[in-house]
């Protein structure tokens, strides 16, 4: 004799359980327009959730750690209106001569961020975290990036673009900045603020289903 009372129970748990396989959701805690355009390129289905986490730093950390750490308080932020969720967090910074350079604040500084850039190599770290159900995982990547020597003009115009102000060390090498770039070592999607490759990475290691 078959119960229909515990198949009708047993029934809509399976399909609960396996829409759970496919519904794992994915958010990027990130207000920055590049990072939504680079994760987006991954064809992923994914979620915004800005952050208005606190980015100031110990000066005793490693540029590495630094982008690690801001990383991880970004996707932390976000992580209590989003549990069993997948969240990403991303932090980009400039290295010149040893010395951290975060977004420019006036003109002037843009100004002496580019006069430091120009005709040098500097680094750029991004440091991402991912939180997933079970844990967090945390890495960065580094790219070296070559100015051309920069005339004054060519670097008030550049100021004058508007280009430099939401962007670390000054530039954006993805829009007019591109005319200040002699050559880059590294990921260019470094720069630009989200390793998409390193991230697609350890996201499968972690056990989030790829569409691929
Ligand atoms: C060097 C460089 C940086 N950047 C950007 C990437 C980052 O958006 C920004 C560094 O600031 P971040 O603090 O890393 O990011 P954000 O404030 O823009 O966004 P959120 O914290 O909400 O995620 O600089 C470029 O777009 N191009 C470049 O060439």
């Amino acid at each position: 004799m078959v119960n229909f009372d515990s198949i009708s129970l047993y029934l809509p748990l399976m399909q609960i359980e396996k829409k759970g396989d496919f519904m794992q959701r994915l958010i990027l805690a990130s207000s920055s327009p590049r990072r939504k355009e680079l994760l987006e390129s991954l064809r992923l289905k994914f979620e915004i959730s800005s952050s208005d986490a606190d980015e100031s730093f110990s000066e005793t950390l490693s540029p590495a750690e630094v982008v690690m750490e801001l990383a991880s308080r970004k996707s932390e932020t976000v992580a209590h209106d989003y549990p069993d969720c997948f969240l990403i967090g991303s932090d980009t910074v400039v290295v010149h001569d040893g010395t951290i350079l975060g977004k420019p604040e006036s003109g002037q500084e843009a100004l002496q961020m580019l006069k430091k850039l120009s005709g040098n190599t500097h680094s750029v770290y991004t440091g991402v975290s991912i939180i997933s159900p079970e844990k967090e995982t945390r890495f960065y990547e580094k790219t070296d990036v070559t100015f051309w020597d920069l005339s004054d003009e060519e670097i008030d115009t550049y100021i004058k673009s508007g280009e430099p102000f939401d962007k670390a060390g000054g530039y954006g090498i993805q829009g007019f900045g591109s005319m200040l770039v002699k050559e880059i070592s590294g990921d260019y999607y470094t720069v630009v603020g989200l390793p998409v490759s390193r991230l697609i990475r350890e996201l499968r290691k972690i056990g989030y289903n790829l569409p691929y």
